[in-house]
């Protein structure tokens, strides 16, 4: 029962700029109100997707106010803390458990490449700051570290550890870390591209950075997988695959390429923050076709 609420599709909450660059409240909240009507079962706030590696303190955790001041109780709701230091993520992660966060999570350390043992430090200290669970953020294309299975195994000793978000590529990663937590834990799977393999390998839902940008697809594969319809599952994501695949092939960055998706579909959430590029000229009018692309998948499979 406990774990329940940490399954399904769980869309990475985007930052959300205002004109002149600044974290926007109205715009957070008008992605927030959007996710809620598209009946997403929570939100991981401050990931990736979030730029999180871009904004300071005080941004994170005005990001983080302003969602659980929309969305609490509606959804459930999970607080990505990792921070250069152990001092800031502690600092967020009590930030977040006073707002009523459902979870925290994080990365493992970046920048020097720190051993197991910092590792595995870094993240109870987190975890002692409050009460809340944890849930272990594997990406190791970005971070350089892998989380190993026996690392985890060590991890979940600690009973606030609940799972881990896994973005690495290998389906196989999940259905290890399933293996070695069994029933008692949560896998989410963390590559789009891969969430009906994923979730067929064992994870319990998905938390994706593409989700937000046609959330109604994700749903219905995740409906289709509930309903052991693998055909349908396999066509849906293949769809899926085509338009993350265009929204990787802009000269913008991705996540500036799914924002002028969101604006498309009635959402302003600003653009990105430099380093990430913003749109070309050029982008535009393709990013019509993406829009397309999306409308046409779910007339196809959502009825
Ligand atoms: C490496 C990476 O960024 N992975 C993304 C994916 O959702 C990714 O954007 C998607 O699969 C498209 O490649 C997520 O796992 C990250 C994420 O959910 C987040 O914290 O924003």
């Amino acid at each position: 029962m406990r774990l329940e609420k940490f399954r399904g599709i769980i869309p990475a909450f985007y930052a959300c700029y205002d004109d002149q660059g600044d974290i926007s409240e109205a715009r957070t909240n008008a992605l927030c109100d959007y996710l809620y009507e598209k009946k997403v079962n929570g939100v991981y706030v401050g990931g990736s997707s979030g730029e999180c590696i871009y904004q300071n303190l005080e941004e994170r955790k005005s990001v983080l106010s302003y969602v659980a001041n929309r969305l609490k109780g509606k959804m459930t709701l999970i607080a990505h803390v990792g921070a250069p230091s152990t001092r800031d993520s502690i600092e967020l992660a009590k930030h977040a458990a006073a707002l009523g966060y459902d979870a925290l999570s994080a990365i493992p350390p970046i920048y020097f490449k720190l051993p197991d043992s910092s590792v595995y430090k870094y993240w109870s200290e987190i975890i002692e700051a409050t009460p809340l669970d944890f849930i272990i953020y594997n990406i190791p294309q970005t971070t350089g570290y892998t989380l190993t299975p026996s690392l985890f195994e060590k991890m979940l000793a600690n009973k606030k550890v609940i799972g881990v978000k896994n973005s690495s590529m290998p389906t196989m990663d999940i259905e290890r870390f399933k293996k070695v937590g069994g029933d008692d834990v949560v896998v989410f799977n963390g590559p789009d591209e891969q969430f009906v393999a994923g979730r067929i390998m064992g994870a319990d839902g998905g938390i994706g950075g593409t989700y937000a940008a046609m959330p109604e697809l994700f749903l219905q594969a995740d409906e289709f997988l509930l309903q052991g319809k693998f055909e349908d599952a396999k066509l849906i994501q293949s769809q899926i695959n085509d338009i993350i695949i265009a929204l990787c092939s802009q000269n913008g960055s991705m996540y500036a390429v799914i924002k002028e998706v969101l604006q498309r579909r009635g959402v302003n959430v600003g653009g990105v923050r430099a380093p990430l590029e913003g749109i070309s000229e050029e982008d535009k009018g393709r990013i019509d076709g993406i829009v397309q692309m999306i409308d046409k998948a779910i007339q196809r499979f959502c009825k």
